[in-house]
Formats: C-alpha cells, sequence, structure tokens
C-alpha cells in the first residue's frame, strides 16, 4: 500500500521505517528541511538503535522516501498517518498547532479520498476536531475519514516495540475505515482494540499515567526504605512477580523525564481540570516526580555539609538509556541545582555532547567517566547506560578527592561499590 508519513520525528521516522519493512510505499515527509536531508542522505539524526540499517535498506530498495513537499505527498497518497509533535503548552495542556496546520494542509491539498490517521498523542476529541478542520479547509468536498490510532512506543527500543506491540489501538466510526487500518497492521501479530476516537485517544493518556504511578509509587515507597533500612529493589521484585502487579515500571531512582510522561501527565491533569473530575491520584504523581530529584541531592548534601568549592561528576545526561533525548531530562535538573549553588561539575555521557546545552559555566565534558571522575567530592549517577556497569570502578575509587557515589537509578551493586571503598546510596538502596 502506499502510504504518506507527516512529521518525521522519532514516530515519524520509526514508523516509515517500520511499514518500509512491512512492504508498504512509504513517503515521509516534513517541513524541517535538515531534517529530510539527513534522512535522504542515510543519517538518522537522531539516536535510536537499528533504525538506521532500515534507513539504508528502505532507501536502497526505493521502498521509502523523504521529502519538504507536503502537500505533493497528500496529493500522491490516499493512506495518511500524521505524526507531528504536540508539545507541553504554557498551560499544561498540548499545543495542537502542528495538528491544526497538518488538517488545513490536507484539507486544501487533497484531491480525493483520504484516510487520515492521527498518530500524535492529542487529547479527548481532537480527532472530532481534524474533521472538522479539515472540512473547514477542503476548496473541494472530498469524502476523508479520520482515525484514531495513538503510538505506544518507548525511546531506545522503538523498532523493538514497533515490531512487537503488546495491542494497536483504532478508534473509529466508520467500519470501512477501521478495516482499512488493521489491514496496514495485518502481520503485526497482537490484540486489536477497535474503540471509538474519544476512547482512544484517552487510552494513550490512561497508559503512560498508569505507567508513571507505577514508578512514583515506588519512589514514595524508595524513601520508606531508606527510613525502614529496607531494599526498594528487592520489595520490587517481591511485588512484581506477582502477576496482578508486574515486574516493569517500579524501579525508583530519580524520577522520569522524556518528551511523553511529563507533558501526558500534564495533560490528562488538565482535561481532568476541565471536567472538573480531580485525578488526585494523577496530581500526587506528578508532585512525587517533580521532587524526587532533590531527594538526592539532599542525601549528598547531608554527607557533604556544602556544597560551597565542590566539584562533582555527573554520569548521563540523557532522560532514559539508548537514546541522546534529553527533554526533560532528570540529569539537567540536577545540573542547574549544582550550577546554581557553584559547583565545578564534570560531566560524561557515552552518547549525548554537553556543548549543546551549556557554555560560559563551570561545567566540562569528558571523554570517560574515569576522567570525568578525577578530582571530584561525588559522582551522581542520572542514566542507568549499560556502560557504567563496566567503567573501571576500582580506578575512580582512587583518583576522586572523596569517593562519594551516589546511585540516582539504583543500578550498581552496592556491596561491591562499597567494598571498593566508595561511600554509596542510591535511592531506597544502599
Ligand atoms: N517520542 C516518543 O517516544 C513518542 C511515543 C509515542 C507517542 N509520541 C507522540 O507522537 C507525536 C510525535 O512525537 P515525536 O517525539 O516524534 O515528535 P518530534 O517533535 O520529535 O517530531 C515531530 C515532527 O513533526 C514535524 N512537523 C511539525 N509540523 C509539521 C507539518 N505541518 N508538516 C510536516 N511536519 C511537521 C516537526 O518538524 C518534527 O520533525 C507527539 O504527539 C508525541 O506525544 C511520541
Ligand atoms: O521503572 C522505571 C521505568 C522508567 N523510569 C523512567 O521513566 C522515564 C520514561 O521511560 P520509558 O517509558 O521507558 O520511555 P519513553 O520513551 O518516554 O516511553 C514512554 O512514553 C512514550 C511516549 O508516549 C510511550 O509511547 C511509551 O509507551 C512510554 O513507555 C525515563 O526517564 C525512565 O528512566 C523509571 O524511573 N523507572
Amino acid at each position: 500500500m502506499k502510504v504518506l508519513v507527516i512529521g518525521m520525528g522519532y514516530v515519524g521516522t520509526t514508523l516509515s521505517l517500520v511499514l518500509a519493512n512491512e512492504g508498504h510505499q512509504v513517503t515521509g515527509v516534513d517541513i524541517d528541511k535538515q531534517k529530510i536531508e539527513c534522512l535522504k542522505n542515510k543519517h538518522l539524526y537522531f539516536y535510536e538503535p537499528g533504525l538506521e540499517q532500515l534507513l539504508d535498506k528502505h532507501l536502497d530498495n526505493h521502498s521509502i522516501s523523504f521529502s519538504t513537499d507536503v502537500q505533493t505527498g497528500i496529493r500522491d497518497n490516499e493512506v495518511i498517518f500524521v505524526c507531528v509533535g504536540t508539545p507541553q503548552s504554557e498551560d499544561g495542556s498540548p499545543d495542537l498547532r502542528y495538528i491544526t496546520a497538518t488538517a488545513n494542509e490536507i484539507g486544501q491539498s487533497m484531491n480525493g479520498y483520504k484516510l487520515i490517521i492521527i498518530k500524535s498523542t492529542v487529547p479527548v476529541g481532537t480527532n472530532e476536531m481534524v474533521s472538522q478542520w479539515v472540512e473547514e479547509a477542503q476548496v473541494t468536498p472530498y469524502p476523508f475519514d479520520v482515525v484514531s490510532n495513538p503510538e505506544f512506543l518507548r525511546e531506545g527500543s522503538a523498532l523493538y516495540d514497533s515490531l512487537h506491540p503488546d495491542r494497536i489501538v483504532i478508534g473509529s466510526t466508520n467500519e470501512n475505515a477501521l478495516q482499512l487500518v488493521k489491514s496496514i497492521f495485518k502481520d503485526l501479530h497482537c490484540p486489536i482494540v477497535e474503540t471509538t476516537p474519544r476512547t482512544a485517544e484517552l487510552i494513550k493518556y490512561v497508559s503512560n499515567s498508569f505507567l508513571a504511578t507505577k514508578i512514583s509509587f515506588m519512589n514514595e515507597i524508595a524513601k520508606l526504605c531508606d527510613s525502614l533500612g529496607t531494599n526498594v529493589n528487592d520489595i520490587a521484585r517481591g511485588v512484581g512477580l506477582d502477576h496482578r502487579i508486574g515486574s516493569h515500571f517500579l524501579e525508583a531512582g530519580i524520577g522520569y523525564g522524556g518528551s511523553c510522561f511529563p507533558k501526558d501527565i500534564k495533560a490528562l491533569l488538565k482535561t481532568g481540570a476541565e471536567q472538573k473530575v480531580p485525578l488526585s491520584i494523577l496530581q500526587s504523581v506528578e508532585n512525587v516526580n517533580e521532587q524526587q530529584y532533590m531527594y538526592l541531592m539532599e542525601k549528598m548534601l547531608n554527607r557533604l555539609g556544602s556544597l560551597t568549592n565542590k566539584s562533582i561528576a555527573v554520569f548521563g545526561l540523557s532522560f532514559k538509556p539508548n537514546t541522546d533525548d534529553v527533554r526533560e531530562a532528570p540529569a539537567f535538573f540536577i545540573i542547574n541545582y549544582l550550577l546554581s549553588k557553584g559547583v565545578k561539575i564534570n560531566i560524561h555521557d557515552p552518547i549525548v555532547q554537553l556543548e549543546r546545552f551549556y557554555s560560559g559555566y563551570d561545567i566540562e565534558q569528558f571523554d570517560t567517566a574515569e576522567l570525568a571522575a578525577a578530582g571530584t567530592d561525588a559522582v551522581i549517577l542520572c542514566t542507568d547506560w549499560p556502560h557504567y556497569m563496566g567503567v573501571d570502578w576500582k580506578s575512580i575509587q582512587t583518583t576522586m578527592n572523596t569517593p562519594n557515589l551516589y546511585d540516582g537509578r539504583n543500578m550498581l551493586n552496592s556491596k561491591q561499590m562499597t567494598d571498593l571503598g566508595f561511600y554509596y546510596e542510591g535511592v531506597g538502596y544502599k
């Protein structure tokens, strides 16, 4: 099938490559010339394991092409996936300007029937509004359908998640449109949830909110563990082996970040407020998360006494491993806090280059974790990159000014680190 994908961000690029891999003929469009140039030149402009190989393969066999010509893309394709961004606006609600612009563009450029599939995460009622916006923009009243098909991939495992989804959610009011979307994904074997567009839109927000709830719940329990002298990692295992609870998303630490959880939780809270339905549990989830990085900072302050003239190494910048995405990354909240206290900061990350973010501050990036830690008063581990399991902790311990190790992801073995001579603290784990 010929398909157009609008918006070559994480979601659109991954979807385009997966659809090409499933045998579809894909055109990917974006208004960002640089992104399109990169993709045309077989260069993935973001870090995501496995995607560059697919890009190479499908450009070579001509099953995918990229363009900035959105209008021609719309005219040449009956099936259109919309994957544009829906960032957070000032008041916490999603900014729908890119969705509106895309709906207008489709309405103005369409030359026959179009199936418009909304992949972007949008508040309840947006699919209905898209129908209205397309209709209002139409020059000739061609028929079209709008279907909600939210995306559930995770950064860092986007390809795997897209090829092995837990479920596909399709919200449609039209049976033919529903069957057409199902036929596009016919080779992906998983349950399909057929529902209304409004319900599909809400499923996406509830999924992210529930996952974030698990994290914040465990982060609060971690504080109790510190107080009681119990181990939150063992608690997560002991609790998660109960199938009714499940073992995923129970890892305590410095809190969740990324381009999705913080914004989507804010958006659902906004929806609750608009509907005058207080979402008090979700509000607590957000509150716990916003304070979580400071919990580790307070532990460090208790030991160091003061941060004056201190030098601290921060390991890991991205919001999670296997991505170079730093949107809402807890590492940056920590860095900003340390900078505000006049701390000298040494950075290491296996992928992310810091120059992109700071200049003129007392902050320096090093090529190795060992170099970054030398001479510092503490190391703070912010991202659970597997890389940090393999660094030379023995040598790090000997070169630090004072070997204090704060593990914001509870990823290292506390006994091993203590045996090496570190003062080690995790979150609910010592
Ligand atoms: N990133 C994720 O892991 C993820 C996962 C699931 C769902 N989502 C949701 O999917 C959507 C996209 O997320 P993303 O991370 O890929 O966003 P992104 O910001 O990385 O990319 C969006 C792209 O859309 C392009 N764009 C904007 N307006 C356009 C227009 N009028 N025509 C053509 N292109 C246009 C932008 O230039 C940009 O490249 C969001 O709603 C997000 O919440 C994201
Ligand atoms: O037990 C855990 C699991 C995750 N995290 C943190 O939570 C954040 C988000 O992690 P993850 O969900 O793996 O990454 P995302 O790529 O943001 O994916 C989420 O957001 C996407 C965008 O909506 C959805 O599609 C995915 O299903 C959803 O998992 C990261 O900072 C993690 O470090 C924890 O602190 N503890």
